[in-house]
């Protein structure tokens, strides 16, 4: 009965920490200082090369941290360690903690790339909020609170195994295979006021999002199957079929 209270407590706690990193995330690419005082632009200034250096570090940190965490290998022998049902709260804690420590720790390199006003600049902060709203939806699609790792610690509660996860193509993954990625890509990118620090957190995210989805698709493939390669060759990848090429 404790140790299930106690991973309860834990998955909450790490889902905590998870909605913190988010509310700072959404400030931090988008500026928004009354959510983040320190943000992808604003911060104590430093030298360009001190800051591409740590923002790069920053950057590999979580990709390394993220991607490890994330391989059924990695994860057979992790739980040999902690309880199963606390595998997906331990990712969740770990990779919010390094986020926050990487909005806190990066260094702005404020010089601009590109600035519009008006009516592009709207569209671009439209399309930029579209894109959490698609990350957002993205994860209800697949399974809000198994992502969380709300769902394991629950079953572990009522003292049994959270069944693994189906395959699911629902509403935006009839679509691209990959809309929560997507939801990022176009978050990361779409800003009225583009910065070299910004340009490079975004093409830095970009580039590990399409490696990591190599990793993704291939243990996707080890699972399903079959399935997920007759739907990978139905559902473009990140770009909608409307936009032309597959992606
Ligand atoms: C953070 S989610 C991202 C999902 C997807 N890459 C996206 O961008 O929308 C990663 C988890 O979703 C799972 N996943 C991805 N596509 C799925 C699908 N069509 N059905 C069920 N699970 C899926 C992966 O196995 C992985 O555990």
């Amino acid at each position: 009965m404790f140790v299930r209270l106690l991973i309860m407590f834990y998955a909450i706690t790490s889902y905590a920490v998870f909605l913190v990193s988010f509310m700072w995330a959404v400030g931090f690419v988008g500026n928004y200082n009354q959510l983040a005082s320190k943000s992808i632009d604003v911060g104590d200034p430093t030298n360009v090369v001190e800051a591409i250096l740590v923002d790069l570090l920053l950057l590999a940190l979580f990709a390394i941290q993220h991607s490890v965490m994330a391989r059924p290998v990695f994860k057979r022998w992790w739980m040999r360690i902690i309880p199963a049902a606390s595998e997906r709260s331990t990712y969740v804690l770990l990779s919010s903690l390094i986020l926050l420590l990487l909005f806190w720790q990066w260094r702005p390199i404020p010089s601009p790339v590109w600035q519009v006003e008006g009516l592009a600049a709207g569209v671009l902060i439209g399309i930029h909020w579209l894109g959490w709203a698609i990350v957002l939806a993205s994860t209800y699609m697949i399974d809000h609170f198994d992502l969380s790792g709300l769902r394991q610690a629950y079953f572990a509660w009522r003292g049994a195994e959270a069944p693994a996860q189906p395959f699911k193509t629902p509403l935006l993954y009839r679509l691209v295979r990959h809309p929560l990625m997507l939801g990022f890509l176009l978050t990361f990118w779409a800003t009225p006021e583009m910065t070299i620090g910004h340009l490079l957190f975004a093409t830095m995210t970009t580039a590990y999002i399409l490696v990591g989805l190599q990793f993704e698709e291939r243990d996707l493939i080890a699972q399903f199957g079959e399935t997920y390669q007759r739907y990978r060759q139905r559902v473009p990848m990140l770009l909608p079929r409307m936009f032309g090429r597959r992606a």
